[in-house]
């Protein structure tokens, strides 16, 4: 009878260990699924189109009737941007644009590549994107971000620069699409 009792209660515990193994299995997958969506998701967003390649000049006229008397481009007129110390000329290119760079202003950010570079050179690439704010979140916690609260830029949108230094070597402009 004794034995006949133990078999019972082995049994039993057995059943109970089983339905505990059960019940506790989805809690730990629940728990780890929301775990991993939590580590992967971060702040989303997306790199867009090349939105322009922009060269420092020495000479702003110059190089705007080198653009537009020589290779035909459709240019625009010089724009002063005084928020960014620069002043401007908008090369139209079809499926992009390009712009010319001139210092406008004691502190412009590119006296220092000009003195660098006489007679200037290729200064940054602007890529849009879908959500800045979220770029911003995200990227700071990886590389340099010059600027973490974005200005309006040229075209009236928000941009945020990041470090040359952690872009392969290139200033890299991001502008909200
Ligand atoms: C109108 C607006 C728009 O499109 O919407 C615009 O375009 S505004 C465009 C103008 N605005 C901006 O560029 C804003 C962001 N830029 C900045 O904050 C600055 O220009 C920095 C990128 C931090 C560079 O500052 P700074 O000229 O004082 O030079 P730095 O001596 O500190 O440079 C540190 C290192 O970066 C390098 N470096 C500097 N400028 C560079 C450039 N454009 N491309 C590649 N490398 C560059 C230097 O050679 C140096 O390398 P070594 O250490 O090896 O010697």
């Amino acid at each position: 009878m004794a034995s006949l009792l133990k078999a019972v209660e082995a049994a039993s515990g057995a059943v109970g260990l089983f339905f505990r193994l059960q019940t506790s299995a989805p809690k730990v997958k629940a728990l780890s699924t929301s775990q991993s969506s939590h580590q992967v998701a971060g702040p989303v967003w997306n790199l867009g189109r090349l939105n322009h390649v922009a060269i420092a000049v020495p000479d702003l006229e110059k190089a705007k009737a080198f653009y537009e008397k020589v290779l035909g481009a459709q240019v625009s007129e010089v724009v002063p941007v005084p928020e960014h110390g620069v002043s401007v000329v908008f090369v139209n290119l079809g499926n992009t644009k390009m712009e010319l760079l001139h210092p406008l202003g004691n502190d412009s950010p590119i006296a220092g590549f000009l003195q660098r570079n006489k007679a200037g050179g290729m200064h940054h690439v602007c890529i849009e994107v879908d959500d800045i704010n979220a770029a911003v979140m995200d990227l700071k916690e990886k590389i340099r971000i010059l600027s973490e609260d974005p200005k309006i830029g040229a075209h009236g949108k928000p941009v945020i620069f990041l470090h040359p230094k952690d872009c392969g070597g290139v200033l890299v402009e991001l502008e909200q699409a």
